[in-house]
């Protein structure tokens, strides 16, 4: 499989309700997501031109429209901490969620913004959201392994 990764930047914020900690406490990250999609290609032959897999200008666009417009300069917020905490109705950056804001559920999200977005030719294989530069989380494409005559 050929894989082509592009990497984007957003500016959130967000709390976790339900957390005994710091972050139970509106504060904002800069988030860094990485995406790395794929194709099956015959690895015997260079790709007929234009020599892309997918246009790193195409990838840009749709995890740009489906991800980064959703979350950049917003405050991320589940309904569960808006009930308990209604002033934060007046923000107008607000986005209520079902769930917590974690690094795993971004992702989560994040995963089905772009999965049906792409070429159908092309396989979101791997995810990864920093939230800061060392705490990340990752989502990957099973992968199944060969394992001499059974998969
Ligand atoms: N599994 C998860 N754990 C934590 C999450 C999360 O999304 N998933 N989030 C937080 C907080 O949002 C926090 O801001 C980030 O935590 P942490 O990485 O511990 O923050 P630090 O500033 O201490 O990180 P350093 O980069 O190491 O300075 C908490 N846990």
């Amino acid at each position: 499989m050929l894989l082509l990764t592009k990497i984007f930047d957003f500016e959130t914020a967000h709390a976790i309700d339900g957390y005994n900690g710091l972050c139970k406490n509106i504060h904002g990250h800069s988030y860094e997501l990485h995406v790395t999609v794929g194709s099956i290609v015959n690895e015997n032959a260079f790709l007929p031109a234009p020599g892309f897999l997918l246009d790193f200008k195409d990838l840009k666009t749709i995890v740009q429209k489906a991800v980064v417009d959703l979350f950049d300069h917003k405050l991320v917020l589940s309904h569960n901490y808006i009930a308990q905490h209604p002033e934060v109705l007046e923000q107008e950056n607000l986005v209520s969620w079902d769930a917590e804001p974690t690094a795993e559920n971004l992702l989560l999200f994040i995963k089905w913004a772009i999965q049906d977005e792409l070429p159908t030719d092309m396989k979101l294989v791997e995810l990864r959201l920093y939230e800061t530069k060392n705490s990340y989380a990752t989502w990957k494409e099973e992968v199944e392994v060969y394992q001499g005559d059974i998969w």
